[in-house]
């Protein structure tokens, strides 16, 4: 992994009324890593992501966005094709086809031809395992996991150096699960991508994540899959304590016995 951030989230306060929900919270993002963010419901997951994606102004504090050499980004080069981002829910367009929810960041953010944004489209609908025929459905003629992947297309089409995924698994099946699992790792080996992904989902964050980013007492706590079981505090043994933190606890132990 890249030690360099790509986005640095400094001193970071969010506050809605009396509730604080961060307090000078810092958080480092680098370079070609998968991070998943987890904590308790209602810990700010979604205020981090909306306030790193622009969508909520903090109340204080700054959030840096790096070029791959570490240079400081100004606005105008923050342009939304930097990023790309998966909703829960997929987020597609139920009035357009899968083709067409995939050109749309296209359509609106470059002045490319039809054909090119067409052949990207599909470039990137194989890239995440959609048959073409798929192309002409309209999302809800779609299983939950071809929702996903073809929410994912359209986040990749604009070939973005972060994604972020919201709570990318939920609703899938565990072979389905752990088919996207398989495919966000292809995915970042084969585009020099950054993840960052809200997830509840153990599997998936330690079949996939070089850290894991806690919530807890409005700040983060992150650290790798193998620290973070070890976190003292109480929330995060918890959390990772459970009967499936114990199962990846003692599987990672396992694996190192078995890679030493
Ligand atoms: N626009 C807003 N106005 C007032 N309060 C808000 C607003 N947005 C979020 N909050 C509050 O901030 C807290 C954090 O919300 P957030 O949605 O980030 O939690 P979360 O960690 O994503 O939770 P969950 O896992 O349940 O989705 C909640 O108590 C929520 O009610």
């Amino acid at each position: 992994m890249n030690q360099r951030p790509i986005i640095k989230v400094s001193n970071l306060v969010n506050r809605f009324g009396n509730q604080t929900v961060h307090e000078q919270l810092d958080f480092e993002i680098f370079a070609g890593e998968i991070v998943g963010i987890v904590g308790g419901s209602g810990t700010g997951k979604t205020v981090l992501l909306n306030s790193i994606l622009g969508l909520q102004k903090p109340s204080s504090g700054s959030i840096e966005f790096y070029d791959i050499k570490s240079r400081s980004l100004g606005d105008a080069e923050r342009c939304p094709t930097s990023w790309g981002v998966l909703f829960q829910s997929g987020a597609l367009f139920s009035n357009l086809t899968v083709l067409e929810n995939i050109v749309t960041p296209l359509i609106e953010h470059t002045k490319m031809s039809a054909r090119t944004v067409k052949e990207l489209a599909l470039l990137r609908m194989r890239m995440v395992g959609l048959p073409l025929s798929a192309q002409f459905k309209y999302p809800s003629q779609l299983s939950g996991g071809m929702v996903k992947r073809a929410a994912l297309a359209r986040a990749l089409v604009t070939d973005p150096r972060v994604i972020f995924l919201d709570e990318p698994t939920s609703g899938l099946d565990p072979i389905a699960a752990e088919e996207f699992d398989e495919l966000i790792l292809y995915l970042k080996q084969h585009l020099d991508l950054t993840v960052v992904m809200i997830s509840h989902d153990l599997d998936s964050l330690f079949n996939t994540c070089d850290r894991i980013a806690v919530l807890v007492d409005k700040k983060i706590r992150a650290a790798t899959p193998d620290e973070i079981v070890n976190n003292d505090h109480p929330w995060i043994q918890r959390y990772f304590g459970g009967r499936r933190g114990r199962l990846h606890s003692q599987g990672s132990e396992a694996h190192s016995v078995h890679g030493a």
